[in-house]
């Protein structure tokens, strides 16, 4: 579990008992999902690096620094779109590749509806939005579609995991770290996360 990143915030543990209420309506659970994901993308790029650049402050010359690795937000559709302008505020020159999966109700196996990747990989580094990581479907899926377009360096981002989906990540992708603000009880006989907070892409877009 050693890649495995559970949020220690106080912060984010509030606002995911809100997001969990079913009686959070989408309006405010958009809010939440927007708050929670800039929270934990501040966790998941104190790694990133950065190289000195010379500024002038009001008073002298200084070396100050600046992020090193273009960054690539790569939201899973529908879900993972709500996680990005959270994220988009705090790091505007991002740049944001949407892959188009949903999940097959009755085989659970993901499917792939939508890539618009460039040939050539134009970022260092991948984070992989999607709030939530059940059977790891869906994440393992993208991961291997970013590989095989080239990414060196790719981490995912998300709200809710199921164990079952963390071990099929760790599984097939090892070296991919994977931020998260709670990990569940399990799935239940639908591939839901128990307990979750339902249909993520159907709390934030009102077709529950
Ligand atoms: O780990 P998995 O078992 O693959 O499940 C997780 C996937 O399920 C949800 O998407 P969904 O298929 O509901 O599509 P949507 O975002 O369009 O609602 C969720 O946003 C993930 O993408
Ligand atoms: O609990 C779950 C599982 C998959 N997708 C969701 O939106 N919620
Ligand atoms: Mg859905």
């Amino acid at each position: 579990m050693s890649n495995v990143h559970v949020s220690p915030h106080p912060l984010v543990a509030h606002k995911l008992s809100l997001l969990r209420q079913a009686s959070t309506e989408p309006k405010k659970f958009r809010q939440l999902i927007k708050e929670l994901a800039a929270l934990l993308v501040y966790e998941a790029t104190l790694d990133l690096a950065t190289e000195p650049v010379e500024i002038e402050t009001p008073i002298m010359r200084t070396t100050a620094y600046r992020l090193q690795e273009k960054i690539g937000l790569v939201p899973i559709l529908r879900a993972g779109l709500g996680m990005v302008e959270g994220i988009w505020e705090l790091m505007p020159s991002a740049e944001v590749w949407h892959i188009g999966l949903y999940r097959d109700e009755r085989t659970l196996k993901p499917v792939e509806y939508y890539n618009k990747l460039p040939t050539e990989p134009t970022v260092s580094v991948c984070l992989i939005l999607d709030p939530m990581l059940a059977t790891g479907g869906s994440a393992v899926a993208t991961v291997d579609i970013l590989k095989r377009w080239g990414a060196k360096k790719i981490k995912f981002v998300g709200l809710i995991a199921a164990p079952e989906g963390i071990q099929a990540m760790q599984s097939a992708h090892p070296d991919v770290p994977i931020y998260v603000a709670h990990i569940d009880e399990r799935l239940n006989e639908h591939g839901y996360i128990v307990p979750g907070l339902g249909d993520a892409g159907d709390r934030q877009f009102g077709t529950a």
